[in-house]
């Protein structure tokens, strides 16, 4: 599991009763729970926690004991009315919403300049299990790499991706780092704010946090169950 922070590492954690063993990665530290999963404090933005997640993949690999799924989680900006503050929310697909060219007819994502991707999709029947168990909607959940912090930027994402229920600043990069291990991949977000005009007075960090807990919480008996080769 890749978090941005050790505040969202920790309230992850504290779904799982074991022992926490602390080892080091490049540039992070990778925290491994007795029975349950590793947890990263990855960095913020999608170039850290790319960079964090494809270390610990890489290590993982090497010492025999690579990863079956990656999870990117943590807290999230909601685009009301559709994700409040305090709700769940599972991507069915991680999309990079600035990666691109601006131009004069408006935003050209990455592919129209002929590169790379800009969406990652996560194994459809996992996510509809997650959302089962955890009571988390599904949708797109954007990864910015600059805040929305007016309303005609949230209005310009909410055109450009209808489905969107979130944004946050890793998903992508967690996935990037997955995909080019053949890793599949989940982002699941409590949201702690709404996506719009800058107000830190409405942040509820402490509920989404609390989210978070609960939603692993009922995230790991289906990851325990879950078979990669059925997917
Ligand atoms: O200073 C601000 O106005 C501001 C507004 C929203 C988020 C921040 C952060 O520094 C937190 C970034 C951190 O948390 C995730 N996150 C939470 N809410 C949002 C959001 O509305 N848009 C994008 N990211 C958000 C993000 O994944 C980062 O890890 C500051």
């Amino acid at each position: 599991m890749a978090a941005a922070v050790p505040a969202e590492r920790d309230a992850v954690a504290r779904a799982f009763p074991g022992r926490v063993r602390e080892s080091a990665l490049p540039g992070a530290a990778l925290h491994r729970i007795t029975g349950g999963p590793d947890l990263l404090a990855a960095g913020v933005g999608p170039a850290l926690a790319a960079a964090s997640t494809a270390a610990a993949l890489t290590a993982a690999a090497l010492d025999g004991r690579p990863y079956a799924l990656v999870v990117s989680a943590g807290i999230a900006g909601g685009f009301a009315p559709r994700a409040a503050v305090g709700s769940l929310v599972l991507a069915d697909e991680i999309t990079a919403a600035d990666l691109g060219a601006e131009t004069a007819e408006g935003f050209v994502p990455v592919t129209g300049l002929g590169f790379g991707t800009v969406t990652h999709r996560p194994p459809a029947a996992l996510v509809r299990e997650v959302a089962a168990a955890t009571g988390a909607l599904t949708g797109t959940v954007l990864t910015v790499s600059t805040v929305t912090g007016t309303a005609a930027r949230a209005e310009e994402l909410r055109s450009r991706h209808p489905r969107a229920l979130a944004e946050a600043m890793e998903g992508f990069g967690v996935a990037e780092a997955a995909a080019a291990h053949g890793v599949p991949v989940l982002e699941l977000r409590a949201v702690s704010n709404p996506v719009g005009p800058r107000d830190r007075a409405a942040w509820r960090i402490g509920d989404a946090l609390s989210a978070l807990t609960e939603g692993f919480g009922k995230l790991a008996p289906v990851l325990q169950s879950w078979n990669p080769h059925e997917q």
